[in-house]
């Protein structure tokens, strides 16, 4: 099944044939449909006001059910060929499963062309329009308040990679796919590029879907999936959260721009301190605060074994068991290389760009503004051309 990056933020898809969502949707069991007239008459008619965000996917509206519940309602544009399968990837790997750390998905709806997920409501948006998000968000993310976002995601992760069975690899951790509740409990959401793990496979190779900038060198550049590509992505996370910056910052001078190359130069100087959230204004724990960053650097090394699988990293973050930073090795990083290739399937031709110009493609201190219009038509091919 062809999935497809992320250019910070901006989704690539494919073109090609696009399996008969009906025909899919056969073997999901446990969900609940609901009636487009019952989700219209939640959202007054999908009514703008009731808007509270838009993905690659499409709208999303706050709505109130039937009985007063209040959820928030995923509708898929007509225009997303991708979004069919996203939603019955989402479907079927979110229906069957259920932790205190993950998005619960009540039903949907799928009634001729449309396709609508309906989700329990988060009341605190998600990490990157709140504590990555420009301004004042009016939310006072403490230490203590990061920590339990930092275990909570970790152990929903642990849950997919460990617990469930198959093993289930997210493949898009970031920012804007974490919720918060209203006691900020993060939720793991957009199960869309989700992928099962095949008892026994040591990795499924795939086309690349994700994040730029939280993608696992070996998987962005070999297509190579394993749980550690996640855990790559949660390093990558873990790190944001912590210095309450985005992992790339093209408004930021040279050297500056890329956080994880930034943190990996500060623990080698012994300055991690330096890199906390000035926004705490050194209202937390530093021994904790470094301990986070260099459990960060653990999980991002570029060598994917040598990243810690997520129930050791819960156990890490706790401090229920230590680690030896000695053996830290340098986190992998895409703008390791010169150049990456893009091919365009509409029109087959090759663009070839820096890194840097991916990069800049951004230019955003925060990958969730971009508008999911900005959808781009690029296979990802990625190839060293070095
Ligand atoms: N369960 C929810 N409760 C409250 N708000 C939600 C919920 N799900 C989504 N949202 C809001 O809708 C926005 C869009 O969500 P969506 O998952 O469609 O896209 P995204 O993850 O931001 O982007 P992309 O699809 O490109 O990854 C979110 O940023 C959030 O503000």
């Amino acid at each position: 099944m062809p999935c497809f990056p992320r250019l910070f933020g901006k989704r690539v898809e494919s073109a090609g044939r696009i399996p008969e969502a009906a025909d899919e949707f056969a073997g999901v069991k446990n969900i609940k449909l609901y009636s487009y007239k019952e989700l219209r008459s939640a959202t007054d008619d999908f009514c703008p006001t009731n808007k509270i965000g838009e993905g690659g996917f499409g709208s999303v509206y706050k709505g109130k059910l039937k009985h007063g519940k209040i959820a928030a309602i995923k509708v898929l544009s007509a225009e997303s060929q991708q979004g069919v399968r996203e939603f019955l990837t989402e479907i079927k790997v979110i229906s069957e499963i259920q932790h205190e750390n993950l998005v619960n998905l009540y039903g949907c709806c799928v009634e001729g062309k449309h396709r609508i997920l309906v989700y329990n409501y988060l009341e605190n948006n998600s990490l990157s329009q709140t504590l990555l998000g420009r301004g004042n968000c009016g939310i006072d993310f403490t230490w203590q308040t990061r920590w339990r976002i930092c275990i909570g995601i970790a152990r929903g992760l642990a849950f997919l990679h460990e617990e469930v069975r198959p093993h289930i690899v997210h493949r898009d951790i970031k920012a804007s796919n974490i919720l918060l509740d209203k006691d900020l409990s993060p939720k793991i959401s957009d199960f869309g590029l989700a992928r099962l793990m095949p008892p026994n496979a040591t990795h499924v190779s795939t086309r690349v879907a994700g994040t730029l900038g939280y993608l696992a060198p070996e998987y962005a550049i070999r297509g190579q999936l394993t749980r550690k590509a996640d855990i790559y992505s949660f390093g990558v996370l873990l790190v944001e959260i912590v210095s309450g910056r985005c992992n790339t910052n093209m408004r930021l001078p040279n050297g500056d721009k890329y956080l994880l190359e930034r943190i990996w130069e500060y623990f080698q100087r012994r300055e991690l301190i330096e890199l906390v959230d000035v926004s705490l204004e050194g209202k937390y724990d530093a021994e904790e605060a470094c301990r986070l960053f260099k459990i960060g650097l653990l999980c991002t090394q570029d060598a994917p074994k040598l990243r810690p699988a997520m129930s050791t990293v819960v156990k890490m973050l706790t401090g229920e068991i230590g680690f030896d930073e000695k053996k830290i090795t340098a986190p992998g990083l895409i703008s390791d290389l010169s150049e990456v290739t893009i091919r365009n399937t509409n029109t087959d031709a090759r663009t070839t760009s820096t890194d840097k110009d991916l990069y800049s493609s951004s230019d955003s201190v925060n990958n969730s503004t971009f508008s999911s219009g900005a959808t781009l038509t690029f296979t990802p091919v990625y190839e060293r051309s070095i």
